[in-house]
């Protein structure tokens, strides 16, 4: 399959450092989410990608296209936020996107369909007639998002989207991401989020010190870090025994066979490792999420 993204030995340094150091990448479409901790070099490769920045050594092609030399064409395949600098803070949310949407190219009564749509489904209808001036830093962001979105583009570049969102407008623009993703868009996407690149990801990369230090599924991430244990819990959720790891069905069901009359009120849940703990193991650092994945429970 022809790669969308390519990276070949890709490198650049800012300030003196190395910040991103001989990248290798392969990315033939789906929904792809660059993890890494503060400062691992994720806007940085953001940046190169989109044009913005130009890498000191190796080459990146978007559809085939070099980033250094051909970036009038690469730009016309891509999307991403905080392109529409111009968003003008005079006019209305809606007169903003009616306008970017014009300047894509469609015409008058379809610009002002999809602008609807995307207020509607970024929640800013209500307040679709009131200038942007007037938005607070979450409504600005949302208008950045929604622009970024007029037209699916053939790549989407996503640094960190839904930093600064409540809840509410996470899990809308997740929907917003999955169904661009559906219509056949690649998308690139930061996070330091590790629920978000699970709720969304077909492949996460992980960004350490300038290189990518684990690549795969979510599921390959983890499975890089142990399989499932079983362990009983008490009623408050408290591990009482540890059994082991299941793929020793002799070893777990002698040891449930010997368990003492009083544990048998226990419950049997089966520790899956998190991406938390894969990104823990793979960075040596804690990663962020807003929601933890339950572990799965079953009556011992
Ligand atoms: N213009 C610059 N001049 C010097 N150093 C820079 C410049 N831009 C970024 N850096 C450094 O390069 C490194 C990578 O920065 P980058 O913003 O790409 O990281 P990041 O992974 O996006 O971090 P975060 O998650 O905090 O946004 C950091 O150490 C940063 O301080």
């Amino acid at each position: 399959m022809t790669a969308v993204i390519e990276l070949d030995g890709l490198g650049k340094r800012l300030g003196g450092q190395t910040v991103l150091d001989s990248l290798a990448l392969d990315i033939t479409g789906g929904i792809f989410a660059l993890l890494g901790p503060n400062g691992a070099g994720k806007t940085t490769l953001v940046s190169i990608l989109s044009t913005l920045m130009r890498p000191d050594s190796g080459s990146a092609r978007i559809l085939g296209h070099d980033v250094e030399r051909d970036a009038a064409r690469v730009r016309r395949h891509i999307g991403t936020t905080g392109q529409y600098a111009a968003i003008d803070e005079a006019l209305t949310g809606r007169e903003n996107l009616v306008m970017i949407a014009r300047l894509l190219g469609l015409g008058t009564l379809d610009a002002r369909r999809r602008a609807d749509e995307l207020l509607a489904s970024f929640d800013l209808a209500e307040t679709a007639n009131r200038p942007v001036a007037e938005y607070s830093g979450g409504m600005r962001r949302r208008v950045d998002l929604a622009a970024s979105l007029v037209l699916t583009p053939a790549v989407l570049f996503l640094d960190e989207p839904t930093t600064g969102l409540d809840p509410a407008s996470r899990a809308r623009l997740w929907d917003a991401i999955a169904a661009r993703a559906a219509e056949g868009c690649c998308v690139f996407m930061t996070t330091q989020m590790l629920d978000e690149a699970e709720a969304l990801a077909d492949r996460v990369a992980i960004l350490q010190g300038g290189r990518i230090v684990a690549d795969g599924t979510v599921d390959r991430l983890i499975s890089l870090v142990g399989t499932e244990t079983a362990v009983l819990v008490d009623e408050a959720g408290e591990v009482r025994r540890t059994l082991g790891a299941t793929g020793d069905a002799g070893a777990l069901a002698r040891q449930l066979a010997g368990l003492a009359e009083e544990d048998h009120r226990l419950h049997l849940e089966l520790r899956r490792p998190t991406l938390d703990d894969a990104f823990l193991a793979l960075t040596g650092q804690p990663g962020r999420t807003a929601a933890r994945r339950d572990s799965r429970e079953v009556a011992a």
